[in-house]
């Protein structure tokens, strides 16, 4: 346990309950360890997952809760031993701070698997200490769990791609669906869906949007690059499009049926779960079985993966669709996202919201 003159005091924006209501929080984290980069957050994105944990959707939330996993900033200090990061340096920090390193998984360098995993938020540090994310002032991390913002990317561009990016890009390389002109689903436009469209655009796919209505479909067309829309409720557009696409990337948040989506696979068709359901998913065994299809998941992406993919979006010319908005605004964020309202990221503006001034004129939390 750090002691209390090694602490640093840290300004960040915390759910106190499972309203998930965001509000000033003041809080300490530890100095600066040998190993240790500190980041004054910039940017940081908000994931329907920061959703799901200031609720408690997952009934292990733990308050106060300063969510935030997709953060950009800038280096302003560094411990005796870091050799990855210099002061100054614009990085990324994604959902993961920590692992055992002694692991498979570890050892695989795909420690997102790691059973020692350490949340950014939500979580218990080395120290004792809670995790808290990046809707605050300054972050304290590891340097193996910081990646380098690559030039020519902004800042505000990278923070969606530090989680959604990677969320999406990772199972594609995983399950071997690289190759150009496959045909592929994103089921559910939002954060992590949006990326979908524009990373397996740019690895050559025909790519389908499947979605809960029709409301997206000229923007996914005209903007995102999308080849096909379907919504969901057209059961004639679903019966036509049955067997035609040889992945779907599933990010909806909510408990779905999976047999409409089931259908719409090829044979050895791969239906890749992302969204986070605590309740379960049901289907009959030959809606699998007749087209040898699968039914998986994947959980973000390595810190390796998370660097090929910034390079990835630099290389391709992509960018995220992204709303920027002050820390003033984020429950109003969190509602909108909450309600489908968004396109197709939000991405706090935590530097330029001045939250360490507002919290010192505040009274105290
Ligand atoms: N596996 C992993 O590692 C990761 C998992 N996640 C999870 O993936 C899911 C999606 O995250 P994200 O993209 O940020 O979320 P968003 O809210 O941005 O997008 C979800 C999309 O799902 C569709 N949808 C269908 N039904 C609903 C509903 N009742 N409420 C809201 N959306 C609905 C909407 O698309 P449409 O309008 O097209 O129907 C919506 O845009 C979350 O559960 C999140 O926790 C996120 C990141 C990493
Ligand atoms: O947004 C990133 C985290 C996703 C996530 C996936 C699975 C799970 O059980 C979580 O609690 C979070
Ligand atoms: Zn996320
Ligand atoms: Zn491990």
């Amino acid at each position: 346990m750090g002691s209390l003159a090694s602490e640093r005091t840290v300004v960040g924006w915390a759910a106190r309950d499972a309203t998930g209501h965001l509000s000033p929080y003041t809080y300490t984290v530890r100095q600066t360890g040998s190993e240790d980069v500190v980041v004054k957050v910039l940017y940081c994105g908000i994931c329907h997952t920061d959703i799901h944990q200031a609720k408690n959707h997952l009934g292990a939330s733990k308050y106060p809760m300063v969510p935030g996993h997709e953060v950009v900033g800038e280096v302003v200090e560094v411990g005796p031993e870091v050799t990855k990061h210099s002061v100054g340096d614009v990085v990324g920090v994604g959902v993961i701070v920590g692992c055992c390193r002694e692991c498979r998984p570890c050892k695989a360098n795909i420690e997102q698997y790691c059973n020692k995993r350490i949340w950014s938020y939500n979580d218990v540090y080395t120290d004792g200490r809670p995790t808290q994310g990046g809707f605050a002032s300054t972050m304290v991390v590891d340097q193996k769990f910081v990646v380098k913002i690559p030039a020519g990317l902004a800042p505000e561009q990278a923070a969606p791609l530090l989680c959604a990016g990677v969320t999406v890009y990772s199972p594609l390389k995983h399950f071997g669906l690289t190759a150009p002109g496959l045909r592929g689903g994103i089921l559910g436009l939002g954060g992590v869906g949006h990326m979908g469209v524009k990373v397996a655009k740019a690895m050559g796919h025909h790519v389908t949007v499947i979605s809960s209505s029709s409301k997206k479909q000229a923007e996914a067309m005209d903007h995102l690059g999308a080849d096909a829309y379907l919504v969901s409720s057209d059961a004639d557009a679903m019966a036509a499009a049955a067997d035609s696409l040889d992945y779907i990337i599933d990010t909806v948040p909510v408990h779905h049926p999976l047999e409409p989506y089931l259908a719409l696979l090829k044979l050895d068709g791969k239906h890749v779960l992302l969204g986070v359901i605590g309740e379960p998913l049901s289907f009959v065994s030959p809606m699998v079985m007749l087209g040898r299809k699968s039914i998986t998941g994947s959980f973000i992406g390595s810190v390796n993966e998370a660097e090929e993919v910034l390079k990835f979006c630099v290389d391709k010319g992509l960018t995220s669709q992204i709303e920027v908005v002050k820390m003033g605004y984020v429950n109003e964020a969190l509602e909108r996202l909450e309600r489908n309202d968004v396109r197709y990221r939000f991405v706090v503006d935590v530097a330029g919201s001045n939250i360490e001034e507002a919290a010192a004129e505040a009274p105290s939390s």
